[in-house]
């Protein structure tokens, strides 16, 4: 069965919806290839104006790294699974063309990373938020905090990694992470709908203000501390309070 779904659509935006319900979306290796793979063509392809990037079903958006997959990594495994992660978000925030998460459901560790690298982020009512990532003993590992950091004020930003707890649309809507708080009926027409103001507008206009948008992160001072924040989680992975986390997660699911 597909990881992902990718869709083009006449109006110039590309669907893409991580395709795992059963594990409430979360990302493995292949979802991290087909995204890698979808984002390049976004670049590349100018009969294509937007990104949006959703999950299945109506329980979750995303639930971040898959832990089944991931539970066994040692040290530098983890590295190296965190860093191939974090090159595909640093690709996916610097990408020219606008971006949006659909946050369709339950959002949490880097389901939220995702979501974090995207421009828009438009949640569906009453859906959790959760940089959860303290409570399983380690850090964001994606690049999440060091977006969030550059997108939010410093307070909320931090009271939102420290809390490491699932937090209300609302809530994230107030602090400025959630852009718009949809119904959730049709929770793609909405999106549609938040988007046709920028549609209007050529290729060209929205590659170049993304370019003008994004020139701040193509700095080796802001990939420097983009790639740190990956090295000092896969330092965490290996704690004992990770190890701990996990399999009290795999006990009582
Ligand atoms: C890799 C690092 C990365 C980073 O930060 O850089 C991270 O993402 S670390 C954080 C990893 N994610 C999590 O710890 C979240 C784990 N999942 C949950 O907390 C819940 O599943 C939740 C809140 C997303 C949904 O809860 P709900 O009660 O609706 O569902 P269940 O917990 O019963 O789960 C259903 C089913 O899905 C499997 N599942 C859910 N999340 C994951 C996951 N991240 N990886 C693998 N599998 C996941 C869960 O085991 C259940 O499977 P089943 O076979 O039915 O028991």
């Amino acid at each position: 069965m597909e990881v992902a779904i990718v869709e083009h659509d006449r109006d110039g935006i590309v669907w893409f919806t991580i395709h795992r319900p059963e594990k409430r979306n979360a990302i493995n290796f292949e979802v991290m290839d087909k995204l890698k793979e979808t984002i390049a063509m976004v670049e590349k392809n100018d009969n294509v104006k937007m990104l949006v990037i959703t999950g299945t079903g109506d329980e979750a958006f995303c639930s971040g790294g898959d832990l089944s997959k991931f539970q066994h990594l040692h040290t530098e495994d983890a590295k190296q699974m965190l860093e191939k992660m974090g090159k595909i978000l640093y690709s996916l925030l610097t990408l020219s063309k606008p971006t949006v998460a659909l946050i369709n459901g339950t959002a949490v560790g880097g389901g939220c990373e995702l979501a974090s690298a995207c421009d828009f982020r438009y949640a569906k009512r009453g859906c959790k938020i959760g940089f959860i990532q303290g409570k399983l003993g380690i850090t964001t590992g994606w690049g999440g905090a060091t977006i969030l950091l550059e997108k939010l004020p410093y307070t909320q930003a931090l009271d939102i990694l420290l809390r490491a707890e699932r937090m209300s649309v609302e809530k994230m809507y107030e602090y400025g992470w959630v852009h718009a708080v949809l119904q959730g009926d049709n929770l793609r027409e909405e999106c549609r709908g938040l988007l046709s103001p920028y549609l209007s507008q050529s290729v060209s206009v929205l590659r170049a203000y993304k370019a003008i948008a994004t020139e701040k992160w193509k700095s080796d001072e802001f990939r420097t501390r983009f790639f740190a924040e990956i090295a000092r989680c896969a330092k965490l992975w290996g704690s004992e309070e990770h190890k701990r986390a996990i399999e009290s997660f795999f006990k009582k699911s």
